[in-house]
């Protein structure tokens, strides 16, 4: 391989259980609201299947409308700038943003040390090196890290919203960054830990996906097109 493309929260930073505790904290509040509503028992937004199967890995507006659909609810799309009031798909994007920005603030990023000392070590190899996140708060949680400086490109929700890219499970996140590092995608190798990610690494044709298993979903990984599953990037350090 002459390049790795990381994906970010859950696989460098430990910021995928905060994402997934803000989604989970705003979905059972309007999943609250709508019941009561209606006259009905609210059923809670589940951890970790919700969140793995619908949301993980995607785009703010395409988690919100995933998990939405799963429950038989459409909303109209809305703008990506409406305010967290509205009871649209990116007013309740927006809801969680709200709470997301401020458990990163008060609560700091930590990153998962053997992630770091991995892309250390390729980068002291000679390899390429990219983020691929499809969160808008990617360069903030990076810096929050200190770990701006270890990746050459970010491909983030900002650049995929500025340059109409889909998000995972397409490709065309992961294939604009290698693109940017100037590197075909089968001398890429791909690692996630969300199974529309690992999709996206396969559906791009990259040399190797590299699936990491925070969730206890190795199957799910594996079934997804991962050419190996690890608990952690650890495993792929020789003198441990
Ligand atoms: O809402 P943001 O910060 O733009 O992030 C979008 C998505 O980014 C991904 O990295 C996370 O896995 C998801 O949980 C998150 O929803």
């Amino acid at each position: 391989m002459d390049a790795c493309l990381f994906d970010l929260d859950g696989v460098i930073t430990r910021t995928g259980k905060v994402h997934a505790a803000a989604w989970k904290e705003m979905f059972d509040a309007y999943l609250r609201e709508r019941a009561a509503a209606r006259g009905e028992e609210p059923v809670p937004f589940h951890l970790p299947s919700d969140y793995t199967r619908y949301v993980d890995g995607k785009l703010r507006q395409d988690g919100v409308r995933g998990f939405l659909a799963s429950r038989g609810i459409e909303l109209p799309e809305g703008d990506p700038d409406d305010g967290p009031e509205l009871e649209t798909v990116h007013g309740l994007g927006n809801r969680k943003n709200v709470l997301v920005v401020d458990l990163i603030e008060h609560g700091g990023v930590e990153v998962y040390d053997t992630s770091v000392r991995l892309v250390e070590l390729v980068r002291d190899a000679g390899l390429r090196r990219a983020v691929v996140s499809a969160s808008k708060n990617c360069a903030a949680v990076l810096a929050s890290a200190g770990i701006d400086h270890l990746f050459e490109v970010r491909v983030d929700g900002v650049v995929a919203a500025e340059e109409g890219l889909p998000g995972k499970p397409a490709p065309d996140t992961f294939l604009a960054a290698a693109e940017r590092l100037g590197v075909p995608p089968e001398r890429c190798a791909v690692f996630e830990d969300a199974i529309s990610g690992v999709q996206a690494g396969r559906a791009g044709g990259f040399g190797w996906v590299v699936g990491v298993d925070r969730e206890g979903h190795r199957a799910e990984l594996s079934a997804a097109g991962a050419d190996l599953v690890v608990d952690d990037l650890v495993e792929l350090v020789e003198d441990r």
